[in-house]
C-alpha cells in the first residue's frame, strides 16, 4: 500500500491557473540552476532565498497532489502528473490530445534539464514520456491499466531544445490486458524512439469483480 492517500481535493479553475503559473516559474528556475554561471557567493545567496520561498509554500501543505475536475476523460484530471501535469515543475509538460481515431498525440520540447548524453534527451525521460502516452492510448481504448511491460528501442538520439512529436495507439485488448505502441519523432519527422507496452487493469478495478 502507498503512504499517499487516494482521495484528492479538486482544484478550482483560478487555483489551478495560479499553481500552474507557479510551476512554470519553477521550471525556469530549474533550467537557470543547471545553466547558471553566477559564481559561488551569488549561488549561495539565491539558495537562501529559495529556501525561504519553499518554506512559504510549505506553510499550507496538502497530503497528496490535487486533481482537477476531469474533462471528457478521467485521465485528464492528474494535474500533478510528471509528464503532462501543468502543476508539476518536473513535467515538461507534454500536452496530449486523444483523437477520434484513438491516437494520442502531443508536441513538446525538452530543455537541458532532461539531458542524458551531451545535447540529447536522457533515455529514461523518453521512456517516461512514452509510458504515459501509451498508457493514455490504452485508457482511450476503454481499458485503463498499470504498465506491466514497456519495451523501448532507441533508433537515433533525441535532440534537446527542438520540437518533438509523440504519438501512440492501442493495438488490441485481451480481457484486462491492453497492448499499445508509439513513437517519438524529431523535428525532421524521423523516429528517434519506438515503444511497445502492455497494460493490465488490476483485478480490483474491474467493474463488478
Ligand atoms: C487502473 C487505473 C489507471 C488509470 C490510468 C489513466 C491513464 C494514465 C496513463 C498512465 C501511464 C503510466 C502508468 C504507470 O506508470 S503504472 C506504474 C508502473 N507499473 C506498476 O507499478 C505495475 C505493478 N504491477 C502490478 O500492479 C501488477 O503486477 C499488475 C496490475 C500489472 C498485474 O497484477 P494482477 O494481479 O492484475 O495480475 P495477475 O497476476 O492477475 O495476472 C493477470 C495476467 O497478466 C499477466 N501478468 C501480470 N503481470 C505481468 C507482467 N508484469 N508482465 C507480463 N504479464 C503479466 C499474468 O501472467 C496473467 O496472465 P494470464 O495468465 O491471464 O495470461
Amino acid at each position: 500500500m502507498s503512504g499517499i492517500p487516494m482521495e484528492r481535493p479538486l482544484l478550482g479553475e483560478d487555483e489551478a491557473a495560479a499553481l500552474s503559473a507557479l510551476a512554470a516559474r519553477v521550471r525556469e528556475l530549474a533550467e537557470a540552476t543547471v545553466l547558471t554561471a553566477v559564481g559561488t557567493a551569488e549561488a549561495a545567496a539565491v539558495a537562501a532565498e529559495i529556501e525561504a520561498l519553499t518554506a512559504r509554500l510549505a506553510a499550507g501543505r496538502r497530503d497528496a497532489p490535487p486533481f482537477v475536475p476531469s474533462g471528457e476523460r478521467r485521465m485528464d484530471r492528474q494535474i500533478g502528473n510528471p509528464v503532462t501535469g501543468a502543476l508539476n515543475p518536473l513535467a515538461p509538460p507534454v500536452e496530449l490530445t486523444v483523437g477520434s481515431d484513438g491516437i494520442v498525440r502531443g508536441e513538446f520540447t525538452l530543455s537541458t534539464v532532461y539531458e542524458g548524453p551531451p545535447s540529447y534527451v536522457h533515455g529514461g525521460v523518453s521512456a517516461m514520456v512514452l509510458d504515459q502516452v501509451l498508457g493514455m492510448a490504452a485508457a482511450a481504448s476503454g481499458t485503463p491499466g498499470m504498465t506491466a511491460t514497456l519495451e523501448t528501442r532507441y533508433r537515433r538520439p533525441t535532440p534537446l531544445g527542438v520540437p518533438l512529436s509523440v504519438e501512440a495507439k492501442a493495438s488490441r485488448v485481451e480481457g484486462r490486458k491492453v497492448y499499445a505502441s508509439g513513437t517519438i519523432c524529431g523535428p525532421d519527422g524521423r523516429v528517434t524512439v519506438e515503444a511497445t507496452a502492455m497494460f493490465i487493469m488490476p483485478q480490483r478495478f474491474v467493474p463488478h469483480s
